[in-house]
């Protein structure tokens, strides 16, 4: 049997993915970080559950070893893998901003941000007629302010927390993210029954 291949996050979204899918009679039992397993099959649902790092699913739905994934916009944007993004799950809901130190004069020009999201950040820059200098960090990017590397940062807020621990503000708001439901366009196409089902499914309870 052919089975529909599921990439999901690893991390912090996990629980809440399968949360989603136990809603719809997709009961994932034993899917699990802990077990350090990374790809879990279920003949009863037809499923391949592929565990990733969250970055990567739209690479794995692009190439095809996923037929479908559910991803951060965060990471579709950054990424701009070839993947249709078929619907919002509506998930991990959070901001991606621009902040600066909160003491920061109004009007202080911003030269240099630190960010996980290079491409992002840079773009919203171009649109806005500014050039600026990129600095690529991997996490605690809130840390590029406080310690001097950076002028702002681009970042996901969800309570803000983060921001207000090490002294940051939110300057303007790029986007709204939350997690998406994404396909490999061929899979699409030759799965569409499958996918359109589980879609309908998942539209009744996100
Ligand atoms: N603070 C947050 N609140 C809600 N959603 C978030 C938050 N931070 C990230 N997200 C969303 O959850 C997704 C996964 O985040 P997670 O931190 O697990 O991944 P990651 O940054 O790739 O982690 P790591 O690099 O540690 O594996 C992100 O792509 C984003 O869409
Ligand atoms: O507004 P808050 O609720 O405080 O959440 C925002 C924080 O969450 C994410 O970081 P994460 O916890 O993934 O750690 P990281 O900095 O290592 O990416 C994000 O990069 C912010 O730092």
């Amino acid at each position: 049997m052919d089975l529909l291949k599921i990439a999901l996050s690893k991390g912090r979204i996990l629980s809440e993915t399968l949360e989603l899918f136990k809603k719809i009679q997709m009961d994932f039992e034993g899917v699990s970080e802990d077990s350090r397993k990374l790809f879990f099959d279920f003949e009863e649902y037809g499923v391949r559950m592929i565990l990733a790092k969250p970055s990567d699913v739209p690479t794995y739905v692009e190439y095809g070893v996923a037929d479908i994934g559910v991803a951060g916009k965060d990471v579709l944007l950054e990424n701009k893998n070839d993947v249709f993004e078929l619907m919002d799950l509506k998930l991990a809901q959070c901001r991606m901003v621009v902040a600066v130190p909160d003491g920061r004069p109004l009007n202080t020009p911003i030269y240099r941000v630190a960010t996980s999201y290079p491409c992002i950040a840079e773009e919203h820059f171009v649109k806005q007629g500014f050039p600026i200098e990129v600095i690529k960090l991997h996490g605690s990017v809130e840390l590029g302010p406080v310690l001097g590397l950076s002028d702002a940062i681009v970042d996901i807020v969800s309570t803000g927390k983060t921001l207000e621990k090490n002294h940051l503000k939110i300057l303007e708001e790029i986007c709204p993210i939350s997690s998406r439901l994404i396909a490999n366009q061929v899979s699409f196409r030759i799965k569409s029954d499958v996918i359109m089902k589980l879609m309908e499914k998942l539209k009744e309870v996100v």
